[in-house]
This record gives C-alpha cells, structure tokens and sequence, in this order.
C-alpha cells in the first residue's frame, strides 16, 4: 500500500495565548500552556504570531532577540532556550509562533518562527516572506517593511514519524503559491501561526483558512493570539483547524484556550480520490511554481 502523507495520527494543538508587554511572562505563561497541550496528548503544538511581545512595529526592536549562531546564548535569545525546553519537557513538536528577530551582520529585524523536536533540537526557522503593509482607510492601517525585512524561502519541515508540515507567517497565508509548493512537496499539513486583526479578520480568516485546505486537500491550521482590547492591535482570535476538504474541525472564540483536532492517516488520500484535482493539473497550460522550491 502508498504510504499515506501523514504516517501516524497526530493530535495538533493551537495555543491562542494572551501575551502582554512583559516578556518573562509571556513566555512561562507560553510554557504552562504548551504543557496543558502535550497532558492532553497533543504530538505538535503551535504559539501565535510574536508570542513574546505585543504585535507592532514599534515593539519589535525592543523585543528582537538573535538568533545566530545557532544555538544563540541565553541572553542572545531567551525566547528560542524557552521554546526548546517547552518542546523537550512536553516531548512534542512545536511551532513556537513567530518572535521578532534582530540579525546585527546586516543590521535586519525579521519576523521569525522556531520549529523544535522533541527532544528540543531546532528543526527548522521561517522569517515572515510577505510582510504586513496594508491600509484601509478609516479602519487600519499597518506597515511592518518600516521595521522589518523580509525572509525568503518557503518552510518545509520533515517530522519522521507524521511527515512533512508547510510553516508561514500570518499575511502569508494570503500568497497562495507558498501553500501550493509546501503541498505539492508533500506536506500533509500548512500552519501559521498569525494575527489578523477585527477588520481583516471578520473579511478573511477563515475564507483563508478554508482555501488553502480546499486548494491543496491538505489540514490547515491557524494560531491566533487572544484578544486584548487593551492593546494597541487586537488580534482576531478563531484559531482553527481545517480538514482537506475544507471543513472546519475545531475552532475557538477570541478568548485565551487551546483548540486541538485528531488528523488522521488517509484522509487527504480520500479526499483527493473523491476529487481528484491533484492529478488532473495543466502544467502544459500554467506553470507549476513548485519547480522552483529547492529543499
Ligand atoms: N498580521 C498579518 O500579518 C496579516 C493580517 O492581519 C491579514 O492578512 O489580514
């Protein structure tokens, strides 16, 4: 029998953490909560977007940590010795959400994500590729390329016992393509840990979540933060978890919670058996951008 894309079942965990401005904080609390995941069985476990800081550009200089080299010093980046022990004591995977990075050789701040095993070995990092510049007058207005830069590959991580998972940022989940060559490379899963916002978020979160399961017959899964009123920018909230054909499987309200679905062997194989557009692309019409990922 095709090995399936996903080898073994998986119980996937969204933390929709409520952060705040003191960092210490943010990450025990991120901890605590990793660990109520994993005593729940969860096997991989996702923070949200900058999970250690408030989300905004006038933050991420404050809270940037440098990552490099690898692994960085305590004080280099209290944030990426926190998420490896989080993923070794829970024994699990995890996508520690994204944290703002600060790169001193080209003095660039980046929008970084850390992917740990469980035995707390970094897997693999992804930097923000499309970076937040949105206006909409009279409801927000946002501009991370004033601070940030942006990264340049796709992310795809080998779990060995599930397979492969397809790790974006946020605003990326609206570029198609990446999902597109994460999927046709094999990923049986695409998660990003994000931060829409009351405007975007009411438009497109789910919209966005649902596409790219239904594009690609692969789970989806978005991490958002909870939602802080008080706060500069008041995240979405609605983490969720979608199935390859689209459905939702679990989803939260804005508050502080952990939602969590089983992803079980075969079911994008009965999916795409059932609609098969897998097999049934033109690329003697349009181009496939997988082409040009290179592991
Ligand atoms: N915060 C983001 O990066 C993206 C977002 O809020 C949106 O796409 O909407």
């Amino acid at each position: 029998m095709a090995t399936k894309l996903l080898k073994a079942p998986l119980k996937l965990a969204l933390i929709q953490l409520s952060s705040g401005a003191d960092k210490a904080a943010n990450l025990a609390r991120a901890r605590s909560k990793v660990l109520e995941a994993t005593s729940q069985g969860a096997n991989l476990v996702v923070l949200p977007e900058c999970f250690n800081s408030p989300y905004g550009t006038k933050y991420f200089p404050k809270y940037a940590e440098t990552l490099l080299p690898s692994p960085p010093t305590t004080e280099q980046s209290p944030s990426w010795h926190a998420l490896a022990d989080m993923a070794k004591e829970g024994k699990t995977y995890l996508v520690g959400g994204s944290i703002p990075e600060y790169w001193p050789e080209t003095n660039k701040y980046y929008n970084t994500s850390l992917v740990f095993g469980p035995e707390g070995k970094l897997l693999a990092t992804h930097r923000k590729v499309h970076l937040f510049d949105i206006d909409i007058p009279g409801k927000i207005t946002f501009r991370e390329s004033e601070v940030l830069s942006p990264g340049n590959k796709v992310t795809i991580v080998d779990l060995p016992e599930y397979g492969k998972i397809g790790v974006a940022i946020c605003y990326d989940i609206r570029f198609p393509e990446l999902a597109t060559i994460a999927a046709r490379k094999g990923a049986f899963l695409l998660l990003y840990p994000g931060a829409f916002n009351l405007t975007t978020g009411a438009l497109h979160w789910e919209l966005q979540a649902r596409a790219r399961a239904m594009d690609n017959q692969v789970y989806v899964g978005l991490c958002s933060p909870a939602r802080d009123m008080e706060a500069d920018y008041n995240a979405w909230g609605h983490s969720m978890i979608v199935d390859p054909n689209a459905g939702i499987m679990a989803q939260l309200e804005e508050k502080e919670d952990v939602v969590y679905a089983d992803l079980e062997t075969g079911r994008i194989e009965e999916t795409r058996k059932g609609i098969p557009i897998y097999t049934q692309r033109r690329f003697d019409v349009y181009p496939d951008v997988s082409e040009h990922y290179e592991a």
